[in-house]
């Protein structure tokens, strides 16, 4: 893989406020770096500031400080090198999902005939499994269909990266786990990048590669980088039997439920921002004769 496809270096943010309030970073001093055809989940509470990293590295806001490396060049506003899929889809409701896909490609490849974007749009529209929905308006369509055309839009126009926030937050479980199959499937196919927001620990396991854990915000800072160390041919049938995915989905449970807020409170004098740590959760000491306890109980969908 090659090192740092994405590189952030001391990104911070703080918004505005009302006259004679302070203003407060949500999060500062970030710092992480994505390989190319890596899969990285970031996970926090709400309010730490995922989504904003996320509009940060598709170039539709900015950051108070530091700065976003892609592929070589500084990001600095949208790009079509970038796909980004939001929870909601936004779909253009007037269109056929074919005309949805279409207008992607047409601006990613304006020389394009219309056969070959029709051909190319066509091609999409059947990996995520919507053939015979061609002509189908998003009013016509359910959640899940609608994300899946979401999803081939962004794959469509082929982007050096892939951004989705929190995009099968709205699924019920069974049409979620479909398209996370499928999400799978065309990333390992088409070796994308991807970066995510889940606030789903499971599939945080599934998906990615590298999971980063936030502190609670106000001036949110990365806690620590999880390696998955699963086997990246993992599937959501076989995931659950290998003793592994327990200690590392307790990690994060255990993160979440206490750790997130404690350490927001603390300064640790090792800290390096530049550096936060990296954790192999049952490959360190004391993790290392780990049997898997039972799951904790703690809600999928954390929010404070
Ligand atoms: N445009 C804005 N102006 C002012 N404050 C904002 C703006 N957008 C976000 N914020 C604030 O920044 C903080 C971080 O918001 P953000 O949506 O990035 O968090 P998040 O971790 O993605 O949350 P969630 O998990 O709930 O989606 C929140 O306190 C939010 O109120």
């Amino acid at each position: 893989m090659q090192t740092d496809f994405l590189k952030v270096e001391a990104l911070s943010k703080v918004y505005p406020v009302s006259r004679g309030k302070t203003p407060v970073p949500v999060f500062e001093n970030i710092h992480f770096s994505i390989a190319k055809g890596e899969f990285v989940c970031i996970v926090g509470h709400s309010g730490c500031g995922k989504s904003t990293i996320l509009n940060v590295l598709a170039g539709l806001d900015s950051p108070s400080a530091g700065t976003v490396i892609m592929d070589g060049r500084e990001v600095s506003g949208p790009s079509l090198d970038r796909g980004v899929v939001f929870q909601g889809h936004a779909l253009m409701p007037w269109l056929t999902v074919m005309k949805n896909i279409e207008f992607a490609v047409k601006s990613r490849w304006p020389d394009w005939s219309r056969e070959k974007i029709q051909q190319h749009s066509q091609q999409f529209i059947d990996l995520v499994g919507l053939t015979g929905s061609e002509h189908k308006k998003p009013s016509e369509l359910s959640g899940g269909m609608k994300q899946r055309v979401g999803i081939a839009r962004a794959f469509s126009i082929q982007p050096k990266m892939l951004l989705l926030d929190e995009p099968f937050g709205a699924l019920d479980a069974l049409t979620r786990g479909v398209i996370q199959d499928e999400l799978l499937k065309i990333c390992a196919a088409t070796q994308q990048t991807v970066f995510m927001i889940t606030h789903d620990v499971d599939e945080a396991i599934l998906l990615s590669d590298k999971i980063i854990l936030m502190t609670n915000g106000p001036r949110a800072r990365i806690a620590e980088i999880v390696v998955n160390t699963l086997p990246r041919n993992r599937t959501r049938n076989d995931i659950h039997k290998d003793a592994q995915y327990y200690r590392i989905r307790n990690h994060l449970v255990d993160f979440l439920v206490s750790r997130s807020r404690e350490l927001a409170l603390t300064s640790d004098a090792d800290y390096d921002p530049r550096n936060p740590p990296e954790v192999r959760p049952g490959e360190m000491d004391e993790d290392a004769d780990a049997t898997p306890r039972p799951l904790k109980q703690a809600a999928i969908h954390l929010v404070n």
